[in-house]
């Protein structure tokens, strides 16, 4: 037998408006009598502290001094009494002070407490060092000094780590000097935590340091079709206090896999994690093209820090407008699904193969080169097949180039030499990923030509510096993930950098969401052979 619905409760009924009405007129009457009586609250409050404040001044003074105090006091009232508008200006100077001292304050922001006050200390005590000379008649670092003098502000996270602080250095510090502020940072660095990441951002005119911690970059970014204009290329993502520009991204796409393998539509994934979503996200975005002044980019990392990762990034995003040239010196067979794709002219990782490959990149740069400038002669735009973009993607050319040593042949890095010299005005692009500890088997020309860099993976100071011509911003990160390093545009700032996941699709252990990002960006089989391609641009 079904049960009969209950009764609906009638809530709001005719009956309660007398009451309702009744509570919003007091209310009103209440918020109405409180902005009248506002100032007078003030002025008995204020009237109390001053009268507290003189009680207390009269009971700490000594019993002997009480009948001369009285006295000047009452010979001050006497005068004030006989002076004419006397009476008058003291009433109104005593409502003055009354309304002062009973203003309401604003809370107190909150302290760093005990722990945080004594980290504080700690970091001042150790900066002492650094900051202190003999000669300053007034320093404002000293041991046992006052720490609140120079840390102009700080925070603390939930945890009570610090977070953010910002302090005051004595104009003679060498601020200008990279050994000094190294010395500084690493204090600042020990002193505050070493498992995370910081940025030291000094200014030098108004001789002030920040520190704050980093966030960790996202690592859930993947392979897609970035919002790019024609000759960009995002090598990965930054910090938004890094560069001005952000791209909306779908963060999480094994999220978004879950999903649509369950049915449901949005919201929450099935195992409760972070749900794909859109996110504008700020990009390492490199120029190339006939203006780019870093037409070329060399990659370092050590081994499974992700440099093949980026390269592949980097051809899935080419690959839409122009024809990629890919030589993967360590013949692993990673980048095998391009292989037979529309504008992958070829895949090479035989000696033999490399060289004839690279000698015709180098016969093609200079047709290029020769039809790019008839065109200008006549002032006519490049010819079509001279717009569209030529890649050249070498992977571990190193390897190859001792090969062809040991075998008597010529250095493939040698064949590079035209397409790196002659790559900006002939539409040709030159992109060479290396391991770290073999970057001295690099050729003079690759080094000399490539003025975009990135380090990928875990480094030494000297090792990044040494790649990118300029030290890190930040510390070393205490856990690297695969794609994590720093990049930098010619003579620009380094960046912090995460490289979009861009794993191979054909290697087992590629998860479903992302093999399936990733094979969705491939271009589609090409009509003609490889070798058939290359010949016919040849001609
Ligand atoms: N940006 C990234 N996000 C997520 N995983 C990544 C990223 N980059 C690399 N990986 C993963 O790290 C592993 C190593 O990457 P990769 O092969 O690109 O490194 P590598 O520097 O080329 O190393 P090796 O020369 O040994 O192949 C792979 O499993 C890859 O999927």
């Amino acid at each position: 037998m079904d049960l009969p619905p209950l009764p609906r409760l009638r809530l709001g009924g005719a009956g309660r408006a007398p009451f309702r009405r009744g509570r919003e007129f007091a209310r009103t009457a209440a918020d109405s009598a409180a902005d009248v009586l506002h100032p007078l609250l003030a002025l008995s409050r204020g009237l109390r502290v001053l009268a507290a404040g003189a009680r207390r001044r009269w009971a700490e003074l000594p019993g002997e001094q009480r009948g001369p105090a009285f006295f000047v006091a009452a010979a001050c009232l006497f005068v004030v009494f006989l002076l004419p508008y006397g009476p008058l200006a003291s009433a109104i100077g005593l409502l003055g002070a009354a309304g002062w001292a009973g203003r309401v304050r604003a809370p107190a922001a909150p302290g760093p407490g005990a722990d945080g006050t004594e980290r504080l200390r700690l970091i001042y005590e150790a900066l002492v060092p650094y900051f202190a000379a003999a000669e300053d008649p007034d320093p404002l670092y000293s041991h046992g000094g006052e720490w609140s003098r120079p840390f102009e502000s700080f925070d603390f996270d939930e945890d009570g780590r610090l977070t953010r602080l910002l302090l005051r250095y004595p104009a003679y510090f060498t601020d200008g000097e990279a050994a000094s502020r190294a010395r500084v940072e690493q204090v600042l660095y020990a002193k505050s935590g070493r498992d995370r990441e910081y940025l030291f951002t000094w200014d030098e005119e108004a001789n002030r340091l920040t520190l704050a911690v980093l966030p960790a970059l996202s690592t859930a970014i993947c392979a897609q079709r970035f919002v790019t204009a024609p000759g960009e290329t995002v090598l990965g993502f930054t910090d938004a206090s890094s560069v001005r520009r952000t791209l909306p991204v779908l963060e999480g796409v094994d999220d978004e896999m879950a999903q649509s393998r369950d049915g449901s539509d949005a919201g929450e994934p099935a195992d409760g994690g972070t749900a794909a979503a859109t996110r504008d996200v700020p990009p390492v975005v490199w120029r190339t093209g006939p203006r780019s002044t870093e037409p070329h980019l060399l990659v370092l990392g050590r081994p499974g820090s992700g440099t093949t990762t980026l390269l592949r990034s980097i051809l899935l995003q080419a690959l839409p407008h122009g024809d990629v040239l890919v030589v993967d010196g360590s013949g692993t067979g990673e980048y095998a699904c391009l292989g037979g794709r529309a504008g992958v002219l070829a895949v090479e990782c035989g000696l033999a193969g490399v060289l004839a490959t690279l000698e015709w990149a180098g016969h093609e740069t200079e047709r290029r080169l020769l039809a790019a400038n008839r065109a200008r002669q006549f002032g006519h735009s490049p010819p079509e097949d001279v717009q569209r973009p030529l890649w050249i993607v070498l992977d571990r050319p190193s390897a190859l180039s001792h090969v062809a040593a040991a075998d008597g042949r010529t250095d493939p890095q040698e064949l590079l030499q035209v397409p790196l010299r002659h790559g900006r005005a002939a539409n040709v692009r030159v992109v060479v990923a290396e391991q770290l500890d073999a970057a001295e088997g690099l050729s003079e020309a690759v080094r000399f030509h490539t003025r975009a860099r990135v380090v990928l993976g875990p480094a030494s100071l000297e090792q990044t510096t040494a790649v990118l011509g300029a030290p890190p911003p930040t510390t070393p990160v205490p856990e690297v993930p695969a794609g994590r390093g720093y990049a930098r545009l010619g003579a620009g700032p380094v960046h912090r950098l995460q490289v979009p996941a861009t794993p191979d699709p054909y290697d087992d252990a590629t998860s479903e969401g992302q093999r399936r990002a990733v094979l969705r960006l491939l271009p589609g089989p090409d009509a003609g052979s490889p070798g058939e391609r290359v010949a016919a641009t040849s001609t």
